[in-house]
């Protein structure tokens, strides 16, 4: 479904001392949902960071939607183009819903009261908070407040959102509702989606993007980084030598994944079983995203 490229960057290289957050990222977002996947310390908040223009790469480029943010003109066009939902939003917990995404549209520049306080309901409406808009944050629960900073992130309809993690913390049913939110802001927009759920990737995401160390590992659609675990994930009674990750499932039997001995009992792969084939080493394969 993806046509141009809505977000292109190339060489983003972003360093705190010594580490690369960042190391010579190269991809291109079209519009539907792309899953950022990523160990911990992998760069997924950074390159979420970089893309909303918040904090600016040491070197690479990027356009959103066509615009350049390394020039203030093109940084305020992408600005007005982009919704961000960062790891930790933020609130003041004294805030109400509504007052928290009306502070969110004033500082978006959307000066106009009425115009503004009808977007507010509007953003609130489509994640489904309109009945406790009037509440305060604090009273709020964990899903709950992530709606509210979806519908912050909504506000001036942005044709690209960008999303860190924001599944972290809800329970099954309500991480169930949150994707179908982001599958319908992924119906006509370009949605990034950093998470640590693999399941949040094979139920919602038409690409997904594999970093670890600052690095693009892999880029390509959930099948193909299924397809990566094909014919290597099998059942046994004990961790394997060949396998290069190892688990006990609750059935006591041993789920390996990584180069099976003759004759193994072969599993059907799983998404998650893909990603961990590509952190270990595997050789880098990146195709256009
Ligand atoms: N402000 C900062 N100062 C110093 N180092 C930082 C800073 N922000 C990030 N880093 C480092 O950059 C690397 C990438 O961090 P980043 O937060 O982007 O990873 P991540 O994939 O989002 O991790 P997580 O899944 O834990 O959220 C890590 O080694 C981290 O310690």
């Amino acid at each position: 479904m993806t046509s141009a490229a809505t977000v292109s960057a190339a060489g983003l290289t972003l360093r705190y001392g010594r580490t690369a957050a960042l190391d010579d990222v190269t991809l291109g977002l079209g519009e539907g949902v792309t899953g950022l996947l990523g160990p911990n310390g992998a760069g997924k908040t950074s390159l979420l960071r970089v893309l909303a223009t918040a904090v600016p790469a040491d070197r690479g480029a990027f356009t959103v939607l066509g615009h350049d943010p390394a020039t203030a003109a093109g940084r305020r066009e992408a600005r007005r183009r982009l919704g961000y939902l960062p790891q930790n939003p933020g609130f003041h917990p004294e805030f109400t819903a509504f007052a928290f995404v009306d502070y969110v549209a004033i500082l978006k520049e959307l000066t106009d009261r009425g115009a503004r306080h009808r977007e507010v309901r509007r953003v609130l409406e489509a994640v489904d908070l309109t009945d406790v808009r009037g509440k305060r944050i604090k009273r709020l629960s964990g899903g709950m407040r992530q709606r509210v900073a979806l519908a912050a992130a909504l506000v001036g309809d942005p044709g690209v959102l960008l999303l860190d993690e924001p599944t972290v913390g809800l329970d099954p049913e309500q991480r169930m509702r949150f994707r179908e939110l982001i599958a319908d802001a992924g119906a006509s927009r370009t949605v990034l989606l950093s998470t640590h759920q693999t399941e949040d990737v094979a139920m919602l995401c038409h690409r997904v993007i594999v970093m670890a160390r600052g690095r693009v590992r892999f880029a390509g659609t959930p099948a193909e980084l299924t397809a990566r675990a094909a014919g290597r994930v099998w059942i046994g009674t004990q961790r394997d030598p060949g396998a290069r990750a190892g688990w006990r499932t609750g059935l006591g039997t041993f789920r390996n994944v990584g180069d099976p001995p003759k004759g193994a009992d072969l599993l059907e792969p799983t998404l998650e079983d893909g990603y961990l084939l590509v952190l270990d080493g595997e050789p880098a394969e990146v195709a256009s995203v």
